[in-house]
């Protein structure tokens, strides 16, 4: 059976663990070391709901709020996976910035998209707390999920989750969007 093919661009500020989380997912283990990206593409084939997907992961260089938003994330992207680490207040006010520039460059008042709170694990740096992640994802009407690429911890679901977001957007589900805290 062939497969549907899904885009999905993984957007945030530097360090947060963009390629570490798609790492984890696609690779099954954690890099401990840190190299900056500059644009990485990886592939995955995953079965979610009896359906087989070719998940296509675009990782990209760290912005932040003075970087331009290039066009290609937002041309032939059907999701967006926005990623903060709860150890970076910054990199809370970096995913605000990021996203107001995604509804603008795409002319669009909602996305498939799905807010992100890495690093979990290091409950005892952190600077952002789980309301106020949850807080901005229901004021975006999108799902919010705390992850650990270090513990593997709701690495799958950030992307079952954005599977089910672009299957709705295109008219594939009756489901009604909703804020959900994993
Ligand atoms: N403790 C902990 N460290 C993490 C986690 N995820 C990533 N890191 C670490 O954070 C650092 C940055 O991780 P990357 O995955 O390279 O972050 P990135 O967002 O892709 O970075 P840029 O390419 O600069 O944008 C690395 O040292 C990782 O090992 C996590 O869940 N827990």
């Amino acid at each position: 059976m062939p497969h549907r093919l899904r885009r999905v661009v993984i957007l945030g500020f530097r360090s947060v663990g963009k390629s570490s989380l798609t790492i984890q997912f696609v690779e099954n283990h954690f890099v401990d070391n840190y190299n900056p990206t500059i644009e990485n593409t990886f592939d995955k084939v995953i079965s979610h709901k009896n359906v087989e997907y070719r998940l296509d992961i675009v990782d990209t260089a760290g912005q932040d709020e003075y970087s331009i938003c290039p066009q290609a994330y937002t041309m032939n992207i059907d999701g967006y996976v926005l990623v903060f680490s709860l150890t970076s207040r910054k990199s809370f006010e970096v995913v605000k910035v990021i996203y107001e520039k995604l509804l603008d460059q795409t002319g669009k008042k909602t996305l498939p998209l799905i807010l992100v709170a890495n690093k979990s694990d290091l409950a005892s740096e952190r600077q952002v707390q789980p309301n106020e992640g949850r807080a901005l994802a229901n004021e975006w009407k999108v799902n919010f999920i705390e992850a650990s690429a270090k513990d593997n911890k709701n690495v799958k679901n950030i992307f079952q989750s954005i599977l089910d977001d672009m299957d709705k957007s295109e008219g594939n589900s009756s489901d009604k969007p909703s804020c959900n805290v994993m």
